[in-house]
């Protein structure tokens, strides 16, 4: 386990809180960029965070037509970020379009493609509200494991999944597939909207690549000490 396998987001209204968060944090050495700051500011702060050798999720959730996500991944590729989000749910061809797509984009702008992570089910859902919302009549591991494996036979790079359902990714998916988990809280922080969770030791110990923890650190009344805690804690998996 090492620091870099925790992404924290910059889930804030704009550049300036931004940059105070990635200066109040040196530590944090992955930084994922989502709708929230990626809407109100747009590219700036991936060259702040590149200017400060940070590692970069770029987390737009793509869901489109094939021609427009493919478009899209061609952009976003061109940053030189390391990692990418396209919803599963926009179906097959659309993951392929965007397989190709992020090479291209990146050969174009001669940098490293990113890595491209497909959402399985937005980990704020719960089995619930998968079977009565949304109306799709599959158990909701069954359904996680599903979007996977389509994304994985389309050359998407790996998946984003609560960390309830990242044991039974890995072992079909395998050791190569990327998977990346959300949803994560410590037995000390509040659920909030997820629905989903297990703790940082509990989602890396089911095999998880990397965790993306939010509010239990920036929204802490210190940041750093919540940081640190979570960081003691995992060394505890190795
Ligand atoms: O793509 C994501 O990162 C993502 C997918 C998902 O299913 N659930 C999810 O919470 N996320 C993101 O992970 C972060 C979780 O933040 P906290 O709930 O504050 O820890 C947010 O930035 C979400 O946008």
């Amino acid at each position: 386990m090492t620091n870099d396998q925790i992404i924290v987001p910059l889930d804030v209204p704009d550049l300036q809180s931004a940059i105070a968060l990635v200066d109040q944090l040196p530590q944090v050495n992955f930084w994922k960029v989502g709708l929230e700051l990626f809407t109100s500011s747009g590219p700036t702060i991936l060259e702040v965070l590149k200017s400060r050798q940070k590692r970069i999720f770029l987390d737009l959730k793509f869901h489109d037509i094939p021609n427009t996500v493919a478009g899209a991944c061609r952009s976003a590729a061109s940053y030189g970020v390391d990692l990418l989000t396209i919803h599963a749910t926009a179906g097959r061809d659309a993951l392929k379009a965007a397989t190709e797509a992020v090479q291209v984009g990146a050969t174009q702008a001669g940098v490293k493609p990113p890595q491209l992570i497909a959402i399985t089910l937005l980990t704020s859902i719960s089995s619930r509200q998968l079977a009565f919302d949304l109306k799709i009549p599959v158990e909701l591991p069954e359904y996680a494991l599903e979007m996977a494996l389509m994304a994985q036979e389309c050359g998407v790079n790996g998946a984003v999944c609560s960390p309830q359902e990242v044991a039974q990714l890995r072992q079909t998916c395998g050791n190569d597939f990327l998977l990346v988990c959300p949803g994560v809280r410590p037995t000390w922080a509040d659920k909030g909207d997820q629905k989903r969770s297990l703790t940082p030791a509990q989602a890396i110990l089911a095999g998880a690549d990397y965790l993306v923890i939010g509010r239990p650190i920036t929204a802490a009344a210190e940041p750093e000490l919540a940081w640190n805690k979570i960081v003691e804690e995992l060394t505890t998996v190795g």
